[in-house]
């Protein structure tokens, strides 16, 4: 590229992850060795991971007070303008379509090209549909996995670099500025783009956070190794309709709505036990936005080794959960079809159902629809348990 071009300057957008980084930085070292000039800079992120630090001069390991510090300090930049014309060397390119990139044998990739319009016009479009309504009640409806639009849908867009969170940051203070957007649902919205600016923080000073336990005593905890629970888990069976219906949505779509993200993590760490690693290391290779530092980060946190987590012991129950959430049976009927016909009031516990009910709902459990994996009741006690075994082992280390 570089004969083809005559290219004497490269410049690019840093990377956080230390891997990325690591490439980044043999790049940099190959190319200023062959006398170019190389520079990168910030522009995935509001601010670089190491700008804001606390009174002590660390970085922040809770998020409220980041936040606070966050908002304070930020102001985004303004836009550079447009470029009159932009004359790109002339290189010889393959098209794309060339690269047979589109699965074919299976197609598994049909459900992701009707969710998503990918590329900065389909971001900019989601973000103008986002600020112009459902921003307003976004803290009310934005844990409805039933109602799509709730939420921005912006997390594979700024994963992958097509619009930036100062764009996003900026359109929605210039909206509650100018007096069109409702402050409080508003800035409801940035904090999570801020939960977005931690993850970055957390993962810039801990490296490994995708393998091991940020907080190190969860290293004492007796995991359970089950394959075949993992299997029922990742493919949507675990007879829990919210957990299923939200691991055929990830599967359909590369997308699952994060209440349902944080039921299902629940679900895989506590009432599975099985190690918040093989759940990353799914949605690692799932999600469409998946992210090295949110993903990891996420997980971490609903698995109680995290920064500033959620504690191991409040433990998601899968039944009240879907009825709080899902109240309607919308989500559920979309991703387990199986089970439409149950009445609203057995849609997250169809085994609660009686025989004439479910049969008239055309379900047979273990048949048509599987048996819940595990009894929620017993799978609390044992999680319950672990946890207490963890703290004994730590006190006895
Ligand atoms: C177990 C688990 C794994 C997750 N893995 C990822 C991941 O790989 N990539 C990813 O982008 N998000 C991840 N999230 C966070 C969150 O679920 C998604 O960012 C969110 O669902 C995306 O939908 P949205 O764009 O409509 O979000 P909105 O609610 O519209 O939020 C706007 C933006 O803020 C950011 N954001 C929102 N919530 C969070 C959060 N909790 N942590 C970090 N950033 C957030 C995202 O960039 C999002 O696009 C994970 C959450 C959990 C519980």
């Amino acid at each position: 590229m570089l004969k083809e071009t005559g290219a004497d300057c490269v410049f690019w957008n840093r990377r956080y992850d230390k891997a990325e980084r690591d490439v980044d930085a043999g790049i940099k070292a190959d190319l200023t060795a062959r006398g170019l000039t190389v520079a990168s800079r910030g522009g995935r992120l509001l601010t670089e991971p190491w700008d804001i630090r606390t009174g002590a001069g660390g970085y922040y390991k809770v998020f409220t007070p980041y936040w606070r510090a966050l908002r304070a300090a930020y102001v985004p930049p303004d836009p550079l303008p447009r470029p009159a014309s932009l004359s790109g060397p002339k290189v010889k390119s393959d098209s794309l379509s060339e690269w047979g990139l589109h699965p074919t044998r299976p197609d598994w990739a049909g459900g992701l090209a009707e969710a998503w319009v990918p590329g900065e016009q389909g971001a900019a479009d989601r973000l103008a549909e986002f600020l112009d309504g459902p921003v307003s009640q976004y803290p009310d409806l934005r844990n409805r996995p039933d109602r799509e639009s709730a939420t921005s849908r912006l997390s594979p867009h700024l994963r992958f670099g097509e619009i930036g969170p100062a764009q996003v940051w900026r359109a929605t203070r210039h909206g509650i500025d100018m007096g069109h957007l409702d402050e409080s649902g508003a800035m409801t919205f940035l904090s999570e783009i801020a939960w977005r600016e931690f993850s970055y923080v957390l993962l810039y000073h801990n490296p490994d956070l995708a393998d091991e336990n940020y907080n190190p005593a969860f290293r004492h905890m007796p995991w359970r190794s089950d394959r075949d629970a993992y299997d029922a888990w990742s493919e949507g069976r675990t007879g829990y309709p919210i957990v299923d219906a939200g691991m055929r949505q990830l599967w359909h779509t590369g997308f699952m709505h994060n209440r349902v993200r944080m039921i299902v993590a629940s679900f895989l760490t506590k009432h599975l036990l099985l190690p918040w690693q093989m759940g990353e290391a799914w949605f690692w290779d799932t999600l469409v936005d998946a992210d090295p530092a949110s993903n990891p980060a996420s997980w971490q946190w609903t698995a109680g080794s995290g920064a500033d987590a959620a504690p191991y012991f409040r433990i998601f129950n899968p039944i009240t959960q879907g009825r709080k959430f899902d109240a309607s049976g919308d989500y559920v009927r979309r991703w387990c079809p199986e089970l439409e016909d149950l009445p609203d009031k057995y849609l997250h516990a169809p085994w609660e159902a009686d025989a004439a009910t479910l049969k008239v709902a055309g379900v047979a459990l273990g048949d048509t629809y599987p048996h819940p994996i595990i009894e929620h009741a017993l799978a609390r006690l044992r999680a319950l348990d672990a946890y207490d075994t963890l703290k004994q082992r730590r006190s006895a280390a």
